[in-house]
């Protein structure tokens, strides 16, 4: 077997794994005006886990769409391992976000119909890794996960935290620099969520990817690297 920093990503040593600069979102509802973010300021580094700890409706999910362009911001620029994202067209944003990001929820949207270690090969084969070696990789993360027994699962004999984990393994899959979690743990019980977030400390560590993780729960906020707030728009560090 092998040992578990050779079944990780290697390190990207290089510069901010995110950057992020005056970015601004506003939201228009009729003649209302929405400015969710208003020029927010953010870089994070290889291997750094950092804690989004806001109250509801601040723009945590927002920035996070931006941040994995899934939205683009109204103005400011996203940079993801120095590249800069803003004056790409929608096919590139995606490579960059297939190749770069990966993406955990609070529900972990696994495909019922596909295995634990299908779903994570599924990423790896549409990046056009072959079969074998995604299958292998994910073999790898699985153990790594210590979910290795748990390879030929589909996610509806997995509990909510080994789903959590599977997603976590799928999310890591293609090495990406940055990983967003929003409230991955936010659907389990405190001891599951617990274990959860050590199997990803670990990940980070060994792997060097940086995760921005949105929470509400304080206890993993103040494990993590560091924790920032959304205060009137713009990003504040914050003492959990
Ligand atoms: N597409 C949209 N159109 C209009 N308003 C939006 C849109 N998306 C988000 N908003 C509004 O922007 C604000 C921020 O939303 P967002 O989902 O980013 O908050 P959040 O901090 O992630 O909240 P939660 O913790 O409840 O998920 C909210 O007031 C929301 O209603």
């Amino acid at each position: 077997m092998m040992t578990a920093a050779a079944t990780v990503p290697a390190p990207h040593p290089d510069g901010h794994a995110l950057a992020l600069s005056g970015v601004v979102r506003t939201f228009h509802e009729g003649d209302r005006e929405l400015q969710v973010l208003r020029g927010v300021d953010f870089a994070m580094n290889p291997g750094e886990m950092v804690a989004l700890v806001a109250p509801s409706g601040t723009g945590k999910s927002t920035l996070l769409q931006i941040a994995g362009l899934l939205e683009r911001p109204d103005d400011g620029e996203v940079l993801i391992g120095g590249l800069d994202c803003g004056d790409m067209d929608d096919a590139e944003r995606t490579m960059v976000r297939r190749d770069q990001v990966g993406f955990v929820y609070q529900f972990h949207h696994l495909l019922p119909e596909f295995t634990a270690q299908e779903n994570i090969m599924l990423p790896q084969m549409i990046a056009g890794l072959p079969k074998r070696e995604a299958a292998a990789r994910a073999m790898e993360l699985l153990d790594y996960m210590r979910l290795g027994p748990r390879a030929r699962h589909r996610p509806s004999e997995l509990s909510g935290g080994e789903q959590q984990r599977v997603a976590i393994a799928r999310a890591v899959a293609n090495a990406p620099r940055l990983l967003l979690l929003d409230e991955p743990t936010g659907n389990l019980d405190p001891e599951t969520a617990d274990y959860v977030f050590e199997a990803l400390y670990a990940l980070v560590r060994a792997s060097g990817v940086a995760a921005l993780f949105a929470t509400h729960n304080m206890e993993l906020a103040r494990r993590m690297n560091r924790c920032v707030t959304l205060r009137g728009g713009l990003l504040e560090p914050y003492e959990p």
